[in-house]
């Protein structure tokens, strides 16, 4: 089993070994899906770009700086897709509100259908007799990653061949992915079924694997479904409307603080924390809010390590609440006499529903939520509306932006 250490300095080290290979080697190998312990034509920083243990703005700096922009391209539009998705799903919140509720409608199926459990089972368990997908499933639960083509493959696979609810996979893969992240995954579902780019969705292809597993893995095309539609018919009304960005109130200087960290960004450091009255500190472990189902050891343990970091860096002890009744927030901050709580912006998925059931507790005691927003949103977000063409197309405006000359 891969070691992960959850840390700051891990993940900068890890940046700093990738930067010779965020270049044309980048470009040229990534697609290629190596193999657990083999993935070496990848960076593997999601974990840590996921809590921000390693900035995205660092890990592009990192690309240009190391090979110009023209080599970096692909690297630095990877890792800007990523800033895509996130801010595609602030503006469509409705999407993920879906989603939990066809994924509650979808778990009571699995308890009311025998059959469907027996299939999920075998999915999950990496026991469907394709090799390939049997090999991603187990690569996902011992490791708590997987390659990209492999992330779409599998999810092709789930959802055209075995017939499966896409949202069960979703789950499946929120639950042990150690960068699972409620946009990147939500989205690259419903991208692989045909709902978010509508109308095109993915089909997993027998040549396609076997020539970017480097001939690991050898289906015949007779065991993946032909695909010709994609769930569109399942959402007829399309896509909701695009909504305006949350508002965002900032910590106010010189009021009593309750400082908040949690795995949705672990550099606190990076805000200006001498300009505010810090009373308490403490960090929330959120990671059992991703599903219903039991997640993953792999990940709370990442989780774990990543806050008690986070909370050290700043020479804070790590005193860990845990994200359980929503009330627990405001008698946390009120009893250590702070008005605010500061905390790194909460982008939507499960800690942003915590945070909004938490929203009544903390007004009746008079405690306002405050968030810091990075630059690296704040430039990319008003550009996700649509596809990621749009986004593509503002680049050197989002880099002029983050990295001002
Ligand atoms: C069905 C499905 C589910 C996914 N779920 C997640 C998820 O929960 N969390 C997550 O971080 N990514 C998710 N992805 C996107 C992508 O697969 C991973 O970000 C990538 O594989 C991470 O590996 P890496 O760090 O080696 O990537 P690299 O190729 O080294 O890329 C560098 C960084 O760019 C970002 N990035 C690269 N490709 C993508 C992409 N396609 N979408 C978004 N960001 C990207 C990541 O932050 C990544 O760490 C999903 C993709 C699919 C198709």
């Amino acid at each position: 089993m891969t070691e992960w250490i959850a840390t700051r300095a891990e993940g900068e080290k890890q940046l700093a070994a990738f930067a010779p290979r965020m270049g044309r080697r980048y470009a040229n190998g990534r697609n290629t899906d190596q193999g657990a312990g083999r993935h070496t034509a990848v960076s593997v920083l999601s974990p840590y770009i996921r809590r921000r243990l390693v900035l995205e703005a660092d890990a592009v700096a990192a690309a240009l700086a190391a090979h110009g922009p023209e080599d970096a391209e692909k690297f630095v539009q990877e890792v800007i897709w990523r800033g895509y998705l996130k801010g595609w799903l602030e503006r469509r919140p409705q999407v993920w509100a879906s989603y939990l509720r066809g994924l509650d409608a979808d778990l009571a199926a699995l308890d009311r259908d025998r059959r469907l459990r027996r299939d999920v089972e075998r999915a999950i368990s990496g026991q469907t007799g394709l090799e390939c997908f049997d090999a991603w499933a187990t690569e996902l639960v011992e490791i708590g990653y997987l390659h990209n083509h492999a992330r779409i493959w599998f999810a092709s696979i789930w959802i055209f061949t075995l017939g499966l609810p896409w949202r069960l996979g979703a789950d499946f893969f929120y639950r042990h992915l150690l960068d699972g992240d409620a946009a990147s995954n939500t989205l690259g579902w419903r991208w692989v079924a045909g709902l978010h780019t509508r109308g095109k969705p993915y089909p997993a292809d027998a040549q396609n694997i076997a020539a970017f597993t480097a001939g690991r893995f050898t289906p015949r095309p007779s065991d993946l479904a032909e695909v010709t539609q994609g769930l569109e018919a399942t959402e007829p009304d399309g896509l909701p409307s695009l909504l305006p960005l949350r508002a965002v109130t900032t910590p106010q200087p010189g009021k009593p603080t309750a400082l908040l960290i949690t795995d949705e960004d672990c550099r606190v450091e990076d805000f200006d924390l001498s300009a505010i009255d810090i009373r308490t500190t403490d960090t929330l472990t959120t990671s059992h809010l991703r599903s219903p189902l039991p997640v993953s050891d792999l990940v709370h343990a990442f989780e774990a390590g990543a806050l008690t970091d986070a909370a050290l860096r700043i020479g804070a002890a790590p005193v860990t609440l845990h994200a359980a009744d929503p009330t627990a927030l405001a008698k946390w901050a009120a009893a250590s006499g702070a008005t605010q709580i500061a905390t790194p912006y909460i982008t939507t998925g499960p800690l942003r529903d915590f945070m909004d059931d938490a929203a009544p507790s903390l007004a009746r005691a008079g405690i306002t939520f405050c968030e810091w927003r990075r630059e690296w949103d704040a430039a990319i977000w008003p550009h996700a509306t649509a596809g990621f063409f749009k986004v593509k197309q503002n680049i050197p405006r989002i880099l002029n932006q983050v990295f001002p000359a």
